[in-house]
């Protein structure tokens, strides 16, 4: 493993995801759940890790951690290299922006948008700079066909194609991937989990996948399981 960490001066070399230890604790004084237990998980940029586990174990709460969308309450993550918790707000949107890419579900796009514009505003957003063209990477998506549609205008297989697209746009090293076959009947959730594996494996980009359906895992290079905020397998 790339990763090396010591207490005096931590330095993580892993250019994808490294969380130690991380604990996580949500709800308000009164009630009050350990999201995360003592996490750690490594991800490697090229691969693809899915994670499994019961409703409420704590699979989102992960991948907020990960995002830099939640801070835990004591452990260590990295993307790439820098220390989530060395960055302010604003320097926290920045990083995430230009460092890590988001896969929701219903794929989250914008309703007025078509897909080529989906893409532009997203480089437009992290103020990547120079000229962008949308084809090439739509293309590779399966979705070069379709630049000028909109979200209404797509099926759920091809929306989530889109989102993947998007996500990819400011070269992340981090994709995080939330349930993104929900919607999807078996064959297309094959392909876009498929798509997800091609992309990771040829961006070089470290992929996290939250999935319930057992049907996938097998283009996933890694699975690991949570359950009761704890990491297993
Ligand atoms: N805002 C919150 N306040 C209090 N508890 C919360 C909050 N969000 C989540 N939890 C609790 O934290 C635990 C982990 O939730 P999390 O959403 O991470 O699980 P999950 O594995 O993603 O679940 P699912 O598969 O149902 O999406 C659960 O017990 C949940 O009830």
């Amino acid at each position: 493993m790339s990763t090396q960490t010591s207490n005096a001066a931590q330095t993580v070399t892993t250019r994808g995801l490294f969380i130690q230890n991380a604990n996580l604790a949500l709800g308000d004084g009164s009630s009050t759940v350990q999201a995360l237990d003592n996490v750690s998980l490594s991800v490697e940029p090229g691969e693809l890790v899915a994670v499994v586990g019961p409703s409420g174990a704590g699979k989102s709460s992960l991948l907020a951690v990960a995002g830099a969308l939640a801070t835990p309450d004591s452990g260590l993550v990295t993307v790439n290299g820098t220390d989530l918790s060395t960055l302010g707000k604003a320097a926290k949107a920045r990083f995430r922006l230009k460092n890590i890419g988001f896969v929701f579900q219903s794929g989250n796009l914008i309703p007025a948008l078509n897909a080529a514009e989906q893409l532009e505003l997203v480089h437009r957003m992290a103020k990547m700079g120079g000229t962008f063209n949308p084809h090439d990477l739509l293309d590779a998506v399966g979705m070069g066909h379709k630049l000028k549609s909109r979200p209404d205008q797509l099926s759920g297989g091809e929306r989530q194609r889109v989102g993947i697209a998007r996500a990819l746009v400011s070269k992340p090293t981090l994709l995080l991937v939330d349930e993104p076959t929900a919607a999807l009947d078996r064959k297309r959730s094959q392909d876009v989990v498929e798509l997800l594996a091609k992309e990771t494996h040829e961006q070089g980009v470290a992929t996290v996948m939250v999935t319930h359906d057992h049907d996938v895992l097998h283009h996933c290079d890694r699975v690991v399981e949570m359950v009761d905020g704890r990491l297993a397998g």
